[in-house]
C-alpha cells in the first residue's frame, strides 16, 4: 500500500484529483465510484476540472435497498449531485434500490462488473472498517449482496436524513472480491472518528472482521488519509 498524509480532506481531494487524472490519462475505461462525504473533495477538483469522462464508464459500489434515484439520499441521487450532473460518463452503473427481488438484482449487477471490469476504483471507508456496505464478517470473496446494515453504520448515515427510522436497514453491495479485482485501487479517509479502522487496514491483521484489510491482500492501493485519520498508526509513512 502506498500511504499518502495530507493536512486535511481539501488536501486530499487534490491528490486523489491527481490519482483520477493519471488513470485517465493512462487509458482507465471504467471507474469505480464511492458516496459519502468522504470522496467529496476529489469530486470537486474533478468537476471543477477539465477531464473528461464522457468516453468511459462508471460503476458505483452500493446503494440503498427502497430508495430511487429521485430519493435525495439515494446514492443514485448523491452521485448526480455530486458527479455526473456536471461530468457525465457513457455510461454510469449502480444497483437498483427499487428492485425488491435480491437474487436477481445481485445477479444482474454481477453481470455489469464482469462486462465492465474496473481500472481504477476510489472507495471510502466506515468507522468499523467497512469498504462499500460490505459489513464486518463480510468473506473476502463475495460478489454483490443483499446487506443488513449494522446499528453502527446506521447511526453514523444517520446525519443525512431526518432521523435514524429513515435510515434504509438494507443496502446492494458490490462485494469485497469484486472490489480486489479492481486493477487500482484508491481508499480515502479523513477525520479521528476512521483512526481505529485506518489503522487496522494498513497495520493490523488480515481478517474479515475489518473488511479494509482485505486491501493488504492487493497488490496496487493508493491510501490518502488527513492527520488525523493517521494518528493512531504505529509508524510514519
Ligand atoms: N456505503 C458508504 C461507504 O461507501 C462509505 O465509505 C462510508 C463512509 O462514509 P463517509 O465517507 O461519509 O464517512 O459510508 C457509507 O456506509
Amino acid at each position: 500500500m502506498k500511504v499518502i498524509i495530507v493536512k486535511d480532506a481539501v488536501a486530499g481531494g487534490k491528490q486523489g484529483f491527481q490519482v483520477f487524472k493519471d488513470a485517465l490519462e493512462n487509458g482507465a475505461k471504467v471507474f469505480g465510484l464511492a458516496t459519502g462525504s468522504t470522496p467529496v473533495s476529489t469530486y470537486d477538483e474533478i468537476t471543477s476540472s477539465d477531464l473528461d469522462f464522457s468516453k468511459v464508464t462508471s460503476v458505483n459500489l452500493d446503494e440503498y435497498v427502497g430508495l430511487g434515484a429521485d430519493h435525495p439520499q439515494s446514492y443514485n441521487y448523491f452521485m448526480h449531485e455530486h458527479f455526473f450532473n456536471k461530468k457525465p460518463f457513457a455510461q454510469s452503473y449502480l444497483p437498483d434500490g427499487l428492485n425488491k427481488d435480491a437474487a436477481a438484482e445481485t445477479k444482474r449487477y454481477d453481470q455489469v462488473i464482469a462486462d465492465n471490469p474496473i481500472d481504477l476504483g476510489i472507495l471510502g471507508l466506515g468507522r468499523n472498517g467497512h469498504i462499500g456496505f460490505n459489513e464486518p464478517g463480510t468473506a473476502f470473496d463475495s460478489g454483490t449482496h443483499e446487506v443488513k446494515l449494522t446499528e453502527s453504520t446506521i447511526a453514523a448515515n444517520a446525519r443525512f436524513f431526518e432521523n435514524e427510522e429513515e435510515v434504509p436497514k438494507l443496502a446492494y453491495s458490490m462485494g469485497i472480491g469484486s472490489i480486489l479485482k479492481d486493477k487500482q485501487i484508491l481508499l480515502e479517509a479523513y477525520g479521528a472518528e476512521k483512526a481505529d479502522a485506518v489503522k487496522g487496514m494498513i497495520e493490523g491483521p488480515v481478517t474479515t472482521d475489518l473488511p479494509a484489510s482485505a486491501l493488504q491482500n492487493h497488490d496496487n492501493v493508493i491510501v490518502i488519509i488527513d492527520e488525523a485519520a493517521a494518528s493512531k498508526l504505529s509508524k510514519k509513512y
